[in-house]
């Protein structure tokens, strides 16, 4: 066990000290792209600016044949392309690398961090099993930041992935001060649990709770009674973010591979966002769209979050508005949509206008 007093002590000499605190920079959207996809790769330099964060993956979804031309490729968008990672880009860059027990894995993070790892922001590891992942990932990164000379220690993102990491989510979670955040991978978290889906992400119309018949008769059981599809996710998500708001990190929802249904993907990051996830993945670029509109609070949530906050003063006692009691706790409430738009409206200026114009509205009808 390492006692509290060296959490945060670099692990190697010559690393950068380690982050006392995560810097919160919009995430809402984490764009997947495959580096050794021409076509794919071609389109990022258009994309920065538009998106909160590029992803260059090099894990599932890149042929096997392709894993040494998808690292190459990351670390040539890396060093060309402008405004994308590093302090103060436009957009972040983060990546996935593959799993650690796979024969790419030690090559991609020593080469990504040694020749771009001053542009990289945030590695997102998979199937994370434990603390133990955790630990090795954190010693050699501390290594290679060393052996590349970088003055800022790269953030850690785990994916929640197999039944294990599921059952330590919460070690996981405390095992560095490199964590940035955990995302839910559906897909391979249901083959882990041997759920009898076959999706990525998303709900299943076979999951759900039916009215009750209205006897137990034969015909009534027969007669059509309303039914609900629930969501196959709750829990999980539920799950992680609890363990991510006790350790100060972000949570996301991962993929949502049904790119045509946009409405459900919609729901889906939606019920996410409101359950305290801050981003999703987009795999597509129609998803981007969707995840920056879902994970902004809405214009006119945040005027009244911010009405909330004026009407009490002090922050303590009760008070009525528009019929319902307001207290400390839906301040504290309000009080996370405000910062969370005033963090938002500082990296998206258009953003910040309709922030503006709903607060405008509201003070004109007051
Ligand atoms: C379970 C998991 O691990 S999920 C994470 C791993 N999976 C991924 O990363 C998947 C990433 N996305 C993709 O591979 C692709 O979007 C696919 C396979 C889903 C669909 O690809 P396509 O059939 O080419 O989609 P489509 O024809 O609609 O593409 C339209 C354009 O957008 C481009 N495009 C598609 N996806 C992306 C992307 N993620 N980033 C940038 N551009 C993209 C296409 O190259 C195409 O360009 P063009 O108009 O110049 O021809
Ligand atoms: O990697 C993501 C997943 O859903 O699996
Ligand atoms: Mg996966």
């Amino acid at each position: 066990m390492r006692p509290a007093r060296d959490f945060f002590a670099p692990l190697a000499v010559g690393a950068p000290p380690p982050l006392r605190e995560i810097p919160a920079r919009p995430s809402r959207a984490i764009h997947f792209f495959d580096p050794s996809n021409e076509k794919m790769a071609g389109k990022v330099p258009g994309m920065v600016g538009t998106v909160d964060v590029l992803l260059g993956n090099l894990e599932d979804a890149v042929k096997a044949a392709n894993k040494e031309a998808a690292r190459e490729g990351l670390v040539r968008i890396a060093r060309d392309t402008a405004g994308l990672g590093g302090e103060g880009a436009a957009t972040q860059l983060w990546t996935r690398v593959n799993a650690l027990d796979s024969p790419w894995v030690l090559d991609d993070l020593t080469r990504l961090v040694t020749a771009a790892g001053d542009r990289l922001d945030v590695i997102m590891v998979p199937k994370v099993q434990g603390a133990e992942d955790i630990h090795y990932v954190d010693r050699l990164l501390a290594q290679l930041e060393a052996k590349a000379g970088l003055e800022r220690p790269l953030m850690v993102h785990a994916i929640l992935e197999t039944a294990r990491g599921m059952a330590n989510v919460e070690e996981i979670c405390g095992a560095s001060p490199r964590m940035q955040g955990l995302s839910l991978g559906p897909a391979d978290l249901a083959a882990d649990r041997r759920m009898k889906t076959t999706r990525v992400g998303g709900g299943h119309p076979g999951y759900l709770v039916r009215q009750d018949p209205a006897d137990g008769s034969a015909e009534a059981i027969a007669a059509p009674r309303t039914s609900y599809q629930q969501d196959l996710w709750h829990y999980t998500i539920a799950r992680m973010v609890d363990a991510c708001a006790m350790h100060g990190i972000s949570a996301y929802y991962g993929p949502f591979g049904d790119i045509a249904d946009t409405v459900a993907c919609e729901d889906q990051f939606r019920n996410a966002f409101l359950l305290g996830c801050v981003g999703a993945w987009s795999l597509h670029p129609k998803q981007v769209e969707i995840a920056h509109r879902v994970f902004s609070p809405s214009p006119e949530d945040v005027a009244h979050a911010r009405r909330v906050v004026a009407a009490m003063g002090d922050g303590t006692g009760a008070v009525m508005l528009d019929g319902k009691m307001e207290d400390d706790a839906s301040l504290k409430q309000c009080l996370v949509m405000v910062e969370l738009s005033e963090q938002l409206a500082a990296a998206d200026p258009a953003l910040a206008e309709r922030y503006a114009a709903a607060q405008a509205e509201q003070e004109a009808s007051a």
